[in-house]
């Protein structure tokens, strides 16, 4: 990325835990020179001491870009700090969860342009997705910024309006947290049959990563390459059947996962 036009300017980070640290990784992975950020971070990690970047300074008046980071719960006691940068000059961009543009364009003003984004922590490894949307002053020039931004640290798709991200929060933001959980499930489903901790362990985390890997690059369906494991009258077949049981099964229980993730978010929003 040409990261000239926010070096000029500089970049604001308004929290840097797991995903702004995240961000910040990839940005200056990609070369942008760390005095162009400004972090602001009451508890900054020894990671972010280290990087070079401007912490805890006077912020510039009109940085090119200032990135939310901070959890929704504290959205309203640090937002109001960044207020003199709204109006115009400065695109907004928050991966914050639930907290609405409406929110947003309430403190800093509504001629602010503001991009919506909701990443996954598989960022940290440039491996992450992020879904984006704008508010109504937001051009493509600004959603294209933003999209190069966040491209730093993964995929990134565009929504076709903010009515969808609390269900792209509930899939795909915290979605990382139930394969997470799949992984630990399997394992000491590998225990209970038998098998050492550390080898189930394992077992299980490389199984989850290599069928990942191949439903992202390979040609078939999940539904067909799933099929190309499952021999009529074997194993997978009859692990299959406890699995696809429906009702009670997995498509029942990750459907109410993910219906549950979503109103969380909406709650979050109001
Ligand atoms: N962790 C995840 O998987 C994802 C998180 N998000 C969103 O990212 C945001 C941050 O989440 P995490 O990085 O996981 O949380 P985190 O707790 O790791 O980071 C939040 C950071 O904000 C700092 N902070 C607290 N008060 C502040 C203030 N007044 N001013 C500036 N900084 C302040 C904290 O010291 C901390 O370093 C949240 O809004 C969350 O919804 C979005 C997608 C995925
Ligand atoms: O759990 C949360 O609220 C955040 C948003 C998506 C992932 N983590």
């Amino acid at each position: 990325m040409d990261f000239s036009g926010i070096e000029s300017r500089g970049l604001v980070l308004l929290g840097c835990g797991k995903m702004g640290s995240a961000l910040l990784a990839g940005w200056l992975g990609e070369g942008l020179s760390p005095a162009a950020v400004h972090v602001t971070d009451p508890s900054p990690s020894a990671w972010l001491k280290g990087t070079g970047v401007a912490l805890n300074g006077p912020l510039p008046e009109a940085p090119a870009v200032v990135l939310i980071a901070v959890k929704p719960q504290m959205m309203a006691a640090a937002l109001p700090s960044l207020t003199a940068m709204g109006g115009g000059k400065t695109l907004f961009v928050t991966v914050a969860a639930g907290t609405t543009l409406a929110t947003y364009e309430a403190i800093l003003g509504a001629a602010t342009p503001i991009v919506r984004a909701m990443p996954n922590t598989p960022a940290a490894i440039s491996r992450g997705i992020t879904a984006i949307c704008g508010n109504a002053v937001a051009t493509e020039a600004h959603l294209a910024l933003a999209e190069a931004l966040l491209t730093a640290v993964g995929q990134v798709v565009r929504l076709p309006g903010e009515h969808q991200m609390d269900a792209v929060t509930a899939l795909s933001g915290s979605g990382p947290g139930y394969v997470f959980h799949m992984i630990e499930a399997m394992a000491r489903a590998g225990e209970a049959v038998g098998l050492a901790p550390d080898l189930a362990m394992t077992l299980a985390k490389a199984t989850v990563a290599g069928a990942g890997a191949l439903a992202e690059v390979a040609a078939e369906t999940p539904a067909e390459l799933r099929q190309n494991v499952t021999s009529p009258g074997g194993t997978t077949a009859a692990g299959l059947a406890v699995l696809m049981a429906e009702p009670g099964g997995l498509t029942d229980l990750m459907t109410r996962t993910v219906a549950a993730a979503e109103a969380r978010g909406k709650a979050l929003g109001k």
